[in-house]
């Protein structure tokens, strides 16, 4: 599904602060895999988000999807593919814009159409179904500006924008870490939900060790730009957090 061949990134190239971000990076994820990625600060882990997503291109290697070879595709042509949930709540989404406004850009982005068209009353209908999915009663605030939402309810439409059409890929950049420890769990168990019950395949950087072995299924740890760590299966259920954490350390 995802394959990521000797991926190399350099900043300031030739310069005093000249820096190896990823070096000649290998990563494979399969189809429905949950991967959680940890690693400590200037580890590499949202260089990899940026290179997949197309925010940054990287200096060699290859980042393939599917199939399809989109290391240097164009964002706004892999963005209908990849779906991605920011840290922070207020990115992502359009705050000036209502709930129901945000959700009909991201359904319209997601299906390739123009997001000037008129939404059918289908498309409406599946859309406030979705959100009635949370169970956050958000299907009957469609009139709210997307800004006035806390941060957890917020992040919780952001993972329905992102998945209102599967997307191949779901990127989820330490999604919960800014909301208090009760929205942060809520939003991990909408995040498990989706996830499973839609077989998408994603990637979750966590700075919590303990999130990063209860959910998916597959952790690797990044240092330094590359992978030092890649576990599954039975191998992962025995690891313990206190050993993962004398590791990260
Ligand atoms: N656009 C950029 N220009 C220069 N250096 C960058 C740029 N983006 C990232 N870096 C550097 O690359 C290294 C890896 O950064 P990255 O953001 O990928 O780390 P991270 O593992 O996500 O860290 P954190 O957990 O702190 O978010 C860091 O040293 C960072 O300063």
């Amino acid at each position: 599904m995802l394959r990521i061949e000797s991926v190399h990134k350099v900043f300031n190239k030739n310069t005093p602060d000249e820096f190896i971000a990823l070096k000649s990076l290998n990563l494979s994820v399969s189809e429905g895999e949950f991967v959680t990625v940890i690693g400590g600060n200037g580890a590499g882990k949202s260089t990899v988000f940026n290179i997949i997503s197309g925010s940054i291109l990287c200096d060699s290697g290859v980042v393939e999807l599917d199939g399809t070879d989109i290391t240097y595709m164009p964002v706004y042509k892999r963005a209908s593919y990849v779906g991605r949930i920011f840290q922070d709540p207020m990115k992502g989404t359009a705050p000036s814009l209502t709930v129901g406004e945000n959700l009909i850009i991201a359904y319209m982005k997601s299906m390739k159409k123009n997001n000037l068209s008129i939404p059918s009353s289908k498309e409406k209908n599946y859309i406030k179904e979705r959100l009635a999915d949370l169970k956050l009663g958000l299907e009957d605030r469609l009139n709210t500006k997307i800004g006035l939402l806390s941060g957890g309810q917020r992040q919780a439409v952001a993972l329905v924008m992102a998945t209102l059409v599967k997307p191949k890929l779901l990127l989820l950049d330490e999604h919960t870490a800014a909301l208090d420890p009760v929205s942060a769990e809520a939003v991990m168990e909408l995040t498990e939900k989706i996830v499973t019950e839609n077989n998408i395949t994603t990637l979750m950087i966590t700075h919590n060790i303990t999130s990063a072995l209860d959910y998916g299924s597959r952790t690797i740890m990044m240092d330094l730009g590359e992978i030092i760590i890649d576990v599954c299966g039975e191998e992962r259920k025995k690891l313990t957090v206190q050993e993962l954490v004398s590791q990260y350390k």
